[in-house]
């Protein structure tokens, strides 16, 4: 038959290849012209598709995988339903070592998408033998034939990027980007599209986006691990307690650190303005853009492209709660509070 475009093999044909999208009214008052790049759009709502891709393909094309073999991964997050996700359809076995900090809604999604999950004791210190971290280390030693995704340290997290989104964006911006903003957790995402872009055009900027709490920054600007830079923090999947391997620091211009609360207010504005339903991370990345717009960074004639890395359904108990957004005390006014509960009104 006929290769028909409309029908695909399977959901893996679809990863990759996702919008660049103008933002048009939340960036109104800002210089210059912004266009996101809304990795909601892969299959797995996520830009994490694309590494688990990649990687599980890099390793079978190097005959480390063959069918029936296992996967380890030490997530719950967006990485673990990727991996779990193309684990389904290349009929591998899928095991995620999960923190106990990690929701059930979480676990159960991951469930349902056939991983096996081993839900591990968050409070103990990365060396313990009951950690996630060597939980996965151990079941993959004990595994034959099993691969350890390990994103963080892993380069062909780097490689997956710079093999697919960085030419997705250098084409669609038909190479006119002047500046990319992205977050930066593995930093494979923009440390593989900044690799690709900058052999395109030295000059183009790379800025990322860091969260208060987190160590990532800092080591870029003074390659000193500070560990007084740490404390907890809300956004999940941007910045770090540790030096990811996969971050790429000597490719990354600046570093710019944003809110838990102005990135949750941002991430509400993008829906409301835009009509994109995107995740916590987004709303950081977009406000990375206004406090670099403050910063006089860009001028009437950049063209930002910003990376929004996945989709506002996974933080339904999270920033699109007014409860928890109150319960941070991100609703700094009785009359913030009052004017989005008034959006719903209940007809008895
Ligand atoms: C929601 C979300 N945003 C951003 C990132 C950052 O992407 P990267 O790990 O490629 O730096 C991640 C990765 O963990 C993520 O899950």
């Amino acid at each position: 038959m006929k290769k028909n475009k409309q029908v695909f093999n399977n959901v893996l044909e679809l990863v990759g290849n996702t919008p660049l999208i103008k933002l048009n009214k939340i960036t109104s008052s800002l210089k210059g012209n912004y266009f996101a790049k809304i990795e909601s759009f892969n299959p797995g709502h996520s830009s994490k598709d694309r590494i688990a891709l990649y990687i599980i393909e890099e390793a079978e094309r190097k005959g480390i995988l063959k069918p029936g073999d296992t996967i380890i991964e030490t997530t719950s997050g967006n990485t673990g339903f990727s991996i779990a996700m193309v684990s389904v359809i290349k009929g591998y076995k899928c095991i995620l070592a999960v923190s106990s900090k990690s929701s059930a809604d979480k676990i159960d999604m991951l469930k349902t998408m056939g991983a096996q999950v081993y839900v591990c004791p968050a409070h103990v210190s990365a060396d313990d033998p009951r950690s996630y971290y060597e939980v996965a280390k151990r079941l993959h030693r004990e595994t034959e034939g099993s691969v350890y995704i390990n994103q963080y340290f892993n380069e062909l997290n780097i490689d997956a990027h710079y093999h697919t989104t960085g030419p997705e964006i250098w084409n669609q911006t038909e190479g006119k980007i002047t500046h990319l903003v992205a977050c930066s957790g593995t930093g494979g995402t923009i440390s593989g599209i900044a690799k690709y872009l900058k052999e395109q055009n030295k000059d183009v900027q790379v800025i990322g986006v860091d969260a208060y709490g987190s160590v990532i920054k800092k080591y870029h600007e003074t390659h000193e691990f500070d560990e007084k830079e740490i404390y907890p923090y809300r956004i999940e999947g941007l910045g770090k307690n540790l030096i990811p391997t996969a971050t790429d620091f000597d490719i990354i211009d600046q570093f710019i650190k944003v809110t838990d609360e102005e990135s949750a207010h941002t991430a509400r504005e993008i829906a409301k303005t835009e009509g994109l339903f995107v995740g916590y991370t987004s709303g950081a990345a977009m406000q990375a853009l206004k406090q670099l717009n403050e910063e006089g960074t860009f001028n009437e004639n950049s063209n930002v492209v910003v990376v929004f890395p996945d989709h506002g359904s996974r933080y339904m108990s999270k920033i699109y709660s007014d409860s928890w957004m109150n319960e941070q005390g991100f609703f700094d006014s009785q009359h913030e509070q009052e004017e989005t509960a008034q959006s719903i009104q209940y007809i008895k």
